[in-house]
């Protein structure tokens, strides 16, 4: 299959309600989300304590799309082959997670899922130089990792630029993760990323039993990117 350079939404769980993840997962599926965001916190590299393997493998069965598992834990190379064996799609480790980002991305690869690497707010590009040839997609975050509702930091933009500059032609995703929303959303899109993480901005106002409202989320940023 060729690459797929389009625009794809990738609702987080992290605003879901946490009784209801099944339904929750299949209501913005419905509704047409691309990806499904699973963040995995570990109240040590982030303030906050989320997923673990068992929980993902609980959601995999009603994720009909891809599942994108963004790793905010320390260390993560003991975990990978746990996360990925619940039913990872893809994970995604923080270069700031560990010494040996290059070894990690070979861990996930290894694994048969694709393998993301992501930056925080105050990490430089240049720390992904020599690993690019073993991504599959740069996660560049908008917020500082740990919470979802925070507000987008706008030196993401031009880092999102900087990150399509040093990618060139080859085949890898960019994504953006951190307050998301039909405001932001345009600059990030223009600069050039193609994978939308956006948590309350979809499951604001909504619920399993009115999905349309996370429908009408997704269409107004996707409608603030193609006008
Ligand atoms: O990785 C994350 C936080 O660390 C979440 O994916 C992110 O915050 C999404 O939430 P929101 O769109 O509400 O900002
Ligand atoms: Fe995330």
């Amino acid at each position: 299959m060729s690459f797929d350079r389009s625009i794809k939404i990738a609702p987080s769980i992290l605003s879901a309600d946490f009784a209801n993840f099944g339904q929750e997962i299949r209501a913005i599926e419905d509704q047409g989300a691309d990806w499904v965001h699973v963040d995995v916190m570990d109240g040590h590299f982030v303030p906050n304590l989320t997923f673990g393997p068992p929980a993902v493998k609980a959601f995999r069965p009603h994720v009909k799309t891809f599942m994108d598992v963004h790793l905010m834990i320390a260390p993560v190379d003991p975990y990978i082959e746990a996360y990925a064996e619940a039913g990872a799609d893809m994970i995604t480790a923080h270069v700031e997670a560990g010494p040996h980002i290059h070894r990690t991305l070979q861990a996930i690869k290894a694994q048969g899922v694709k393998a993301g690497v992501a930056l925080n707010p105050g990490t430089p590009v240049e720390a992904i130089e020599h690993v690019m040839d073993l991504a599959d997609m740069v996660l560049v975050m908008t917020v500082n990792p740990g919470f979802g509702g925070q507000k987008f930091i706008h030196s993401g933009v031009e880092k999102t630029r900087r990150v399509r500059e040093m990618i060139g032609d080859r085949e890898i995703h960019i994504q953006i993760d951190g307050g998301v929303t039909p405001e932001t959303a345009p600059l990030v899109a223009e600069a050039g990323a193609d994978v939308l993480v956006a948590g309350s901005a979809v499951f604001k106002g909504g619920s399993v039993d009115n999905p349309e409202v996370y429908g009408a989320n997704m269409k107004a940023i996707r409608d603030s990117i193609s006008g």
